[in-house]
């Protein structure tokens, strides 16, 4: 018999079909501290959250029954994914099911802040009869979405139907997918300067966090309106209410909060420009059903030992190819995410090569962790090498994948290409070495030798003496001790990159200043 714990508030319909399975037995206990649900984990196969349980390295070390951790929902931040990795626990979520919902919400959330609903609503039933409640309407008016995965998009084509005009931004939204979906392809600077009404639907990454900032709220329209119904921290909290005292933002409405629950002195909790919901943003009973069904149905696939689908840490790789592409999957993963840091516009079109002995081989699961490099950096821990190139098609998205013969005297070589909208191409190649471990050896049209590294900084420069003396003075000046230094030039005297291994993040300002150096053209920091 499978035990499955639900310790959070998930739909009892929704779970019907594990309580009627004969070979499953379900507990429901709901509102447990990370103690309580460490003391009785170790009875269980299977637990099933939402986003209220925090799923941490303790309650999985705990867990020695533990198969299968299953969301019922889309992010999942509240459970320790590379814990549960490490523990070969399967972690599953139910990325579609409350789509439609949230972006009922958000819209919802638009609405009742424009025309003052909650603050007009509470005037009401305590009996004052209040008409000075001014509202706006959404038509004619500027809509950023920042964020157009499967949530922004919804509400971009209802904002169409309010007569909105939609301002669109996502990494991965190319010129063609944004006029399908009647959104003018914009910049994050564009939407900040000129949106009436900003609404978020990213997840929270490094990049994201506090995307939306004091320098952001400085050169908004004034009066404009935010809505926040994807995650915490993705607009900076402090920096928006400084902005509602300066009258920049004329009203905020959030359905989540950098940390959940807000403490009672919360500042938003107190600001009559600020409406809440206390996380709702996937509360309807339709969703609740569609998320617990879809869990539900994996996890009985995952205890049954049958296929399945939405695995978030699981790859599907059969293990005579695991045993020969191996070696390989941290390599292809660090390629797509330096490729990735690379682009400057939406990217259209990955292109990977596979050359020599990688050419004689089934490379799919390969390319799977090349993507997930791709994405990761702006999708976050959602992708992962089982939907990674799901993710690429519901994007638009087109990964092409070549065998060449083209080694360029290497044993292997795997060469990642991103061509942007502009069809302007950013490419890096890398190859194992055995005895030596991982090598980038070509950064675009140039040749170089580097491992790859947590922290590297990518200059590109003139060919010219000084330069490197200049690049350690300023670096050393700044206290960032330079581990390797590798140089690349197509002919003497033309342009070159310069590619350097450090060994701590590089503060912004210090690549400013390296911009300031002669003959430098652009330094940015990579981080693998
Ligand atoms: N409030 C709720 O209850 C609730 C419910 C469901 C989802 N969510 C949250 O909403 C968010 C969106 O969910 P989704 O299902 O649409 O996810 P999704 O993965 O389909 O879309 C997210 C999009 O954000 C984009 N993105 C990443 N970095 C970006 C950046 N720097 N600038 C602009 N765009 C960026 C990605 O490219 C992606 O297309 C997630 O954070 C999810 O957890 C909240
Ligand atoms: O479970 C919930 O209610 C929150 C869900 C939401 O935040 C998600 O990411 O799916």
């Amino acid at each position: 018999m499978f035990k499955v714990l639900v310790s959070d508030p998930i739909s009892d319909l929704g779970i019907q079909q594990l309580v009627e399975a004969a070979d499953v037995q379900v507990d429901k206990k709901t509102g447990l501290s990370e103690a309580e649900l460490i003391e009785i984990i170790g009875d269980y196969d299977a637990l099933l959250v939402r986003s209220q349980t925090k799923v941490t390295e303790g309650i999985m070390k705990a867990g020695s029954r533990l198969k299968v951790v299953g969301r019922a929902g889309v992010g999942v931040d509240n459970i320790d994914l590379p814990a549960a990795t490490g523990r070969g626990i399967i972690v599953i979520n139910a990325p579609d099911g409350n789509t439609i919902t949230t972006c009922e919400h958000a819209f919802a959330m638009m609405m009742a802040l424009a025309r003052h609903i909650p603050q007009a609503y509470a005037k009401t039933i305590s009996g004052q009869w209040d008409r000075k409640f001014l509202g706006v309407e959404l038509r004619n008016k500027k809509l950023g979405v920042l964020g157009m995965g499967r949530i922004g998009s919804e509400v971009a084509k209802r904002a169409k139907a309010f007569g909105m005009d939609i301002l669109g931004y996502d990494p991965f939204l190319t010129e063609e997918r944004a006029e399908k979906l009647g959104v003018k392809l914009s910049s994050v600077d564009d939407i900040v300067k000129n949106a009436d009404f900003i609404t978020v639907h990213t997840p929270l990454t490094p990049e994201t966090k506090h995307m939306i900032s004091t320098a952001q709220f400085a050169v908004m329209k004034k009066g404009m309106r935010i809505i926040n119904c994807a995650r915490g921290g993705v607009v900076d909290e402090a920096a928006l209410v400084a902005a509602l005292d300066e009258g920049i933002v004329a009203g905020a409405a959030f359905d989540v909060f950098e940390h959940e629950p807000p403490a009672p002195d919360h500042p938003f909790l107190h600001n009559p420009k600020v409406i809440v919901t206390p996380h709702l943003g996937a509360s309807t009973v339709e969703a609740q059903e569609n998320v617990a069904i879809d869990v539900s149905e994996q996890v009985l696939h995952i205890l049954r030992d049958e296929p399945f689908k939405n695995a978030v840490n699981m790859p599907p790789v059969a293990s005579s190819v695991m045993n020969k592409l191996q070696p390989y999957f941290s390599l292809g993963e660090k390629l797509g995410s330096f490729a990735s840091q690379l682009t400057a516009e939406p990217v259209k079109s990955i292109v990977i090569e596979y050359a020599g002995e990688l050419s004689e081989v089934d490379t799919q699961p390969l390319t799977r962790y090349i993507v997930k490099g791709v994405l990761s950096r702006h999708l976050g821990s959602e992708v992962n090498i089982v939907n990674s190139l799901h993710l690429t098609k519901i994007r638009d998205l087109n990964v092409q994948v070549s065998s060449s013969s083209a080694t360029k005297g290497f044993t292997n070589l795997i060469t990642v290409t991103l061509v942007e909208q502009t069809n302007a191409e950013r490419s890096v190649a890398g190859t194992l070495l055995y005895g030596y471990g991982e090598r980038i050896v070509q950064v675009n049209e140039f040749p170089i030798d580097s491992a790859p590294d947590n922290h590297q900084i990518l200059i590109s420069h003139n060919d010219q003496p000084g330069i490197i003396g200049n690049v350690g003075t300023l670096l050393g000046r700044n206290e960032v001790n330079i581990a390797t230094m590798q140089v690349g030039r197509k002919v003497v005297g033309g342009e070159a990159v310069m590619l350097l291994s450090v060994d701590k993040e590089v503060p912004k300002n210090v690549l400013t200043e390296l911009v300031g150096l002669e003959a430098i053209n652009s330094a940015q920091e990579i981080s693998l």
